[in-house]
């Protein structure tokens, strides 16, 4: 009976080792065998156990990966995708970089409004309050914008978004801005500016088809120039801050793509843009939080106590200037990375054509916020301020009627109504 047992459990197949010695011998072969391929079935169940657990757990970890990313997946195509959709003939499906910046967000929206399509990125970083810009974005979204949270300097997303969308233009307005703060930190210039817009051509000039690129170059590169109004063909090569210097870099770097792969390009020379939902840190904004809260403002005077001048210039000028380069842009020439033609090249001041001076600024100020300014006039530090801006836009007209309409008194007068309410004060304030 044991026998066979044993015969069931261990049958003798042809080819197999027969079992012809003594009975005794038979059981320790047996037993001997028993145990080795029980050790071996057990060894060969953990191996199986081993190799199932760390394959669930790369599955865990390359699903979680995927899940928490802010981007990638197929929802979030769906998403990039609906947010490009076209709604008018002849719209244009429109990548804005910097889109919950200060133009960023107004021009994301007079696009939108018009039936094109918008996606926009921007990086959220803390150069100023980023509480402001998560409001610019909720403000998008409500509009069925969609921002994506990311870096110019990030060419995985940009090349994602491109693969997602056949962008036929990107408005490229991301950037570190702000003159003197270069001096506090330059590498923020130069990875944003540089690196960035490097990083956005590399992509652009891949991308099939390529798209026309309109994008924020600035007054400041006309720096030490003197000659006024300043003209696009005036020189550029005199900057006085880094950030100048880093946006002239951008007005080359940009000639290079379109000369090199056919990518249309477009620079946008803004000369200090002004209005609601502006930059904390620029002067007027800045100067009406202390006005209001009854702080002294630092008021720059430049040599020989002469006071300093801008062609401030109102966001919905600026919004049209825009429009209106987006519109006149030609294709790119180029595709998949190789140039097939001349491709176009523009450089445009959108500027106001009427400076004001500083100090008129905060009489504005003071008249719209009903409060004095405690003035701290002091001489200009030489820390990249030019004394004046005094823009020429004659191409701007030419090329598509770009024509500044809001002066300083009505456009500080919105910003200051803006500025009421989303703060929460009182709108008696204004007149
Ligand atoms: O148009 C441009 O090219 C540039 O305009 C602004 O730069 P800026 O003109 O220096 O604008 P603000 O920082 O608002 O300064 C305006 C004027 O106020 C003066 N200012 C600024 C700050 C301050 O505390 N006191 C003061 O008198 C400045 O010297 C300057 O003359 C933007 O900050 C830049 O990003 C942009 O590129």
């Amino acid at each position: 009976m044991p026998q066979l047992l044993e015969d069931e459990l261990f049958p003798s197949t042809p080819g197999k080792f027969k079992m012809e010695r003594g009975h005794t011998m038979n059981r320790q072969f047996h037993r001997c065998f028993a145990s080795t391929s029980t050790m071996f079935l057990w060894a060969l169940f953990l191996i199986a156990l081993t190799a199932s657990y760390l394959s669930f757990q790369s599955f865990v970890d390359s699903g979680s990966r995927y899940f928490s990313a802010s981007w990638g997946g197929i929802q979030w195509e769906k998403q990039v995708r609906n947010s490009a959709q076209i709604h008018r003939s002849g719209g244009m499906a429109v990548l804005v970089t910097g889109a919950a910046g200060f133009v960023g967000t107004h021009v994301s929206l007079a696009l939108k409004k018009r039936g094109d399509g918008v996606v926009g990125i921007d990086n959220f970083n803390s150069y100023y309050d980023p509480s402001l810009k998560r409001a610019r974005k909720s403000l998008l979204n409500n509009h069925g914008i969609l921002v994506v949270e990311g870096d110019v300097n990030d060419g995985r997303l940009l090349a994602k978004l491109f693969d997602a969308v056949a962008f036929t233009h990107v408005m490229h307005l991301a950037a570190q801005a702000g003159v003197r703060y270069a001096m506090e930190n330059p590498q923020s210039y130069v990875q944003s500016n540089i690196a960035g817009l490097v990083t956005l051509l590399e992509v652009c000039k891949s991308a099939n088809p390529q798209p026309a690129i309109v994008w924020a170059s600035s007054s400041s590169v006309y720096g030490l120039n003197e000659k006024v109004p300043f003209s696009e063909s005036d020189r550029t090569d005199q900057p006085a801050s880094l950030y100048a210097a880093t946006k002239k870099a951008g007005e080359e770097i940009t000639h290079t793509y379109n000369h090199i792969y056919g990518l249309s390009i477009t620079g946008l020379r803004f000369f200090t843009v002004y209005g609601p939902w502006g930059r904390p840190d620029m002067a007027y904004f800045s100067f009406t939080r202390n006005i209001l809260q009854g702080k002294s403002i630092t008021v720059y005077r430049g040599k020989n106590q002469v006071d300093l001048a801008r062609d401030f210039t109102y966001i919905d000028d600026i919004v049209k200037g825009c429009l209106g380069s987006l519109d006149t842009a030609k294709r790119s020439t180029g595709s998949g990375g190789k140039k097939r033609g001349p491709a176009q090249y523009r450089i445009f001041n959108l500027g106001n054509t009427s400076p004001v001076t500083v100090p008129e600024l905060v009489n504005i100020l003071e008249r719209h916020l009903k409060v004095k300014a405690k003035r701290n006039i002091v001489d200009m530090p030489g820390n990249g301020d030019v004394p004046f801006t005094h823009a020429n836009i004659s191409y701007a007209q030419r090329e598509f009627g770009y024509k500044p309409t809001t002066d300083l008194q009505t456009g500080l007068k919105k910003f200051v109504r803006w500025y009421l309410s989303y703060y929460g004060y009182s709108s008696k304030i204004v007149n």
